[in-house]
Formats: C-alpha cells, structure tokens, sequence
C-alpha cells in the first residue's frame, strides 16, 4: 500500500486540483447502475463515460461497484468514499488526470449476496452492467452454451450464495420479479462476440436449472421485462502497476488505492433496445446503434486479435509489454501482413470498417503503458475463437489459406506447451490443460487436443485442410525452428 500522502476521500478531494472536483457529480446522487466486476477497464471507461454523462444531462446515475468475487477493490474504494483517479497517458508521455465519483455504493459480492440482489432488485436501479472477463460468464465459446457441467454453476442453481456473475444476476432478477419489477437493461461490456444476447442465453439456461415451480414465472417476467444489449467496448486499461500509483502520489499528494490508467482513446458502441431510462451517454461521446455487428467484428478480429497475437508472438520471442513487442521490427511486420491480408479484409467482409494498421499500431505502441503480455494472452481458450479462430475459419470455408493466423493461433498453443518454469503465468484456470498439451510429443497430436476444446478449429464439413491442419503445420515450425526465425519469414 502507498502510505506517502493523505488517502483520497470526500474530506481530502479539498487537496485536489478545482478543476477535477469541479468534474465530480454531486454528493447526493444516487445509485443507478450495478456494475458487476469492477476491475481496472470499468473504472477507466464506463464510470468516466457516466460521469461526464451525468455532467452533461443530471440524473441519479450512480454506480454500485459489485466484485463478484474478493473484496479489494471494494474495500479500497470503501476507504476512499468511493473517489478515485482515472489517468489518461498519451503515447508523448503527457497525463491527464480526472477524479470520478460516479461510484456511489459498492457490494462484495460473496460477503454480502443480500445486499447485491437487493441492489439489482431496488426500483432506482435501471441498468445492470457487467465486466467479468470471458472466464467469468463460464459458457463454451464454441457453443455460447453455459457449461452444464460447470459444478459452480450447479451449486448456485441449486440454492447456495450465489458465487458465479450469471448465478449473482439471476438472483437479483428473481428478486426484483418479485418486488417492484419494473424494467430492468442489462449491459455486457466484456470482449466477447454478441454479448447481450450470449448473456440472455446463459441467463435463460441457468433459469432452466432452478426448481420448476421458479421457472416459469422468473422466464416470464425475464422475457417481459428485462432487455440485454450488446456493446461495444474499445480502450486499452492495463492491470494498475504500483508505478501508477506512486505517480497519483506525487502528481497529487494524495494516496488513491483504486487508481487506473489507460490510453486516451476509449469508445462505446451499445445497442440501442433499453428497457427503460439511460444515463445521456451518448452526449459524451458513446454511440447507440440498432446493430452493433460491424464494430463488434473490427474490435474482436482487428483489435483485440492484433493484441492477442503481439502478446504470444511476444512472449515466445522473449519480450514482456505490447510497447516492446510492436516496437520489434520483425513482429511489426508480421503483424501488418496479418492485419492487412487476413484480418482486416474478414472485418470488412461483415460490413466493418477496421482502422488503419499504423493508426492502431500507435496506439499499441504508446510506451508509457506498461500493457502485461502476459494479461493478454491469457484466458485463451474464451478469446481465440472469437479473435483468430472465425475469420480463420471463414478464410478456409472460402478457399484462402489463412497462414498467418495459423501461425497466430499457433503460438498461443506453443505458449502453453512451454514448460512452465520458462513461461510467463498464464491461464491459471487450465494449468490442466496446459499440462495435458505440453505432455504431447508431436504438434498434429497437440493440436488434435485443441480441436477439442475449441471445435472452431475444424471444418464444420468436416473437410480437410482446415484451420486446425494449418495451426498444426505452423505449431511444428515453431518448435523445430523458433520464433524468430518463423516470424522473420512468415512476414515476408
Ligand atoms: N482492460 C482492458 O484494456 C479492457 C478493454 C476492453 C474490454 N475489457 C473487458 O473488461 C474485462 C475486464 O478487464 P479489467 O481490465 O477490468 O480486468 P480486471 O482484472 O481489472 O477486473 C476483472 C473484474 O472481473 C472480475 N472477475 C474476474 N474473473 C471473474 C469470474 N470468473 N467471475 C466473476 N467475476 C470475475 C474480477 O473480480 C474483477 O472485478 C476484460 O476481460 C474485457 O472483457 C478490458
Ligand atoms: O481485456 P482482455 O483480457 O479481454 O484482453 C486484453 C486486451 O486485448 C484488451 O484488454 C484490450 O486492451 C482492449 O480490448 C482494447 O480495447
């Protein structure tokens, strides 16, 4: 903990500069939003957006901060009356700073699941949010179905505390169904393909799970009024580094335990079917539209793809943040021939419009961002499919041979069959896996054990050569002959 310096509260924001309390909405706002996973990237984007929301059009639009799981950040925040400071690091090293107070309340979740279901239950509550990561809506991204053996989500079904963000959410709908039950948006704001309606399916399936006489009336009521928009998130939001917070410090003499940085850029795209009222977000920049599809593709396949294959590509060629690894010339190339040949072009095949390659490659490469590679690549088994998996596959499916992100694809593979000793902490949830994977002798059989996991990877024909024949001949590149050589060549 940074101890030099008072602590940010309401009593100390009078040490702050006037013009970021000025920013801060009043005291007596009221909650009304629940933000499910309030990590790094919901602090930087969503609260700064309905804060300057509130700014530019009044309204109780508070947020209640509800970890799912642990307690820090809430007892940080707690601490702190729910102030914090957002830092906006342009690539020239310039800061800017805001204080935001858009946070009202907060909930820890396992500590607390009264608490949580009365605050999605509470009639000034009009919008429920989330930011879970992939891991957390605990689906088969082949499938979007919720696992069914999943055995957290059979406890929670069956009546415990809820533990898991579906359970945590039905049972705050539940409540509310049964309470005041007015209308009720529920917003994913995780990096995942159709969000919303992943999420109605998975809130649907855990519904068919409770005791019969519930079901009914709960899909019912779901069905009536509750409305799950899909969006769009776009801002890079590294995991805060003690660095970050010794800077607070000394650019304000005050310590801020819940302090976030990230780029300057930040968008949000969400589809425009509330249920009821909204914060005026799209006054500050956010956009609503009838069909998100066309950004969701450019964010998963360009963006978040180019990021994902920096950050493999990365860690095998020995190099630890996306400033250090697009800064390499070899992976620059690499990843321009990727984006250009056959990421960009599936984007604009779905009706996409991608960024330029150096537009996005600047702000990868901001230098005063320490972006973890080791934060990106992992979860991969809930982010590939989406990001390399499909416009692979859609390459395939019309005759092209998608080399590259064969080769993308394998590297995350290759990743996982590095001992683990000489590999960067990765995917704690399938060390199993990752296990299984590094035991295999030969990269067809590796590969093999992929397929099953991420059926994407096969012809849906059934038809071969497919994406997976393809990662398996760039999987026994890489480990016959290195990264750098592989690299090197594939970039032409
Ligand atoms: N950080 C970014 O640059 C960025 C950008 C765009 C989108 N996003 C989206 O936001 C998500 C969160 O990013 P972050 O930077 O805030 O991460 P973070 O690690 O700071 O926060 C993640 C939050 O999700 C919760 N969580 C994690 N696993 C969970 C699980 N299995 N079940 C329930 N809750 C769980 C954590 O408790 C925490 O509150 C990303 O996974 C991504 O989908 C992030
Ligand atoms: O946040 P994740 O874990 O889904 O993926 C890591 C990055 O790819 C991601 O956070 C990006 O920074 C972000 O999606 C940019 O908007």
């Amino acid at each position: 903990m940074t101890t030099a310096g008072p602590r940010l509260s309401r009593a100390a924001r009078t040490l702050l500069p006037e013009k970021m309390v000025r920013e801060l909405p009043p005291q007596e706002t009221r909650t009304g939003i629940v933000h499910l996973g309030p990590g790094a990237f919901h602090r930087a984007h969503q609260a700064v957006y309905t804060q300057r929301a509130m700014a530019a059009e009044p309204g109780d639009w508070g947020i209640c901060a509800a970890a799912a799981r642990g307690r820090s950040v809430v007892d940080a925040l707690r601490a702190q009356d729910h102030l914090y400071t957002v830092t906006e690091r342009a690539a020239d090293g310039a800061d800017r700073m805001r204080a935001v107070g858009a946070i009202t309340d907060s909930v820890a979740a396992l500590d607390e699941p009264e608490r949580l279901a009365a605050a999605v239950a509470a009639p000034g509550t009009r919008i429920v949010s989330l930011t879970v990561t992939e891991g957390g809506y605990r689906h088969d991204p082949a499938t979007g179905r919720l696992l069914p053996e999943d055995p957290e989500i059979a406890a929670d079904a069956a009546g415990r505390a809820p533990r898991t963000a579906v359970g945590q959410l039905v049972r705050g709908l539940q409540q509310r169904s049964r309470t005041d039950g007015t209308p009720l948006t529920v917003l994913s704001c995780d990096n995942l393909p159709q969000n919303g309606r992943l999420l109605r399916g998975l809130v649907d399936s855990f519904c068919r799970m409770l005791p019969e006489s519930e079901q009914a009336p709960l899909l019912e009521w779901i069905g009536a009024r509750v409305a799950f928009c899909s969006t769009v998130v776009d801002q890079v939001v590294p995991a805060t580094a003690p660095a970050d917070l010794e800077r607070v410090v000394e650019a304000l003499g005050v310590a801020d335990e819940a302090a976030v940085v990230g780029e300057e850029y930040r968008s949000w795209v969400i589809e425009d079917r509330f249920a009821g009222p909204r914060p005026a977000w799209d006054r500050v920049g956010a956009r609503f539209a009838d069909d998100v599809r066309p950004h969701e593709t450019v964010k998963l396949r360009c963006i978040n793809a180019t990021q994902t294959t920096a950050a493999c590509l990365g860690l095998l060629l020995g190099v630890h943040t996306m400033a250090e690894a697009v800064g390499r010339l070899d992976l620059r190339r690499f990843l321009r021939a990727l984006y250009t040949q056959e990421l960009a072009p599936s984007a604009v095949a779905a009706g996409g419009e991608p960024p330029g390659f150096e537009e996005l490659l600047v702000r990868l490469g901001n230098p005063n961002l320490q972006h973890r590679l080791g934060q990106v690549a992992q979860q991969g088994l809930g982010k590939l499919p989406q990001r390399l998996v499909a416009p692979a596959a859609e390459h395939v499916r019309e005759g092209r041979e998608p080399r590259l992100a064969c080769l993308a694809i394998a590297s995350w593979v290759r990743l996982l069959r590095t001992p683990v000793g000489a590999r960067p902490r990765l995917d704690p949830a399938s060390e199993e896996f990752a296990r299984e994977l590094a035991a295999v002798r030969y990269a067809v059989e590796a590969v093999d054990l992929v397929r099953e996991r991420m059926p994407g990877l096969s012809g849906e024909s059934g038809a071969r050569p497919d994406v997976g024949d393809g990662v398996a001949e760039a999987l026994r590149a890489l480990e016959v002959r290195g990264a750098e050589a592989v690299v090197r060549e594939a970039a032409g």
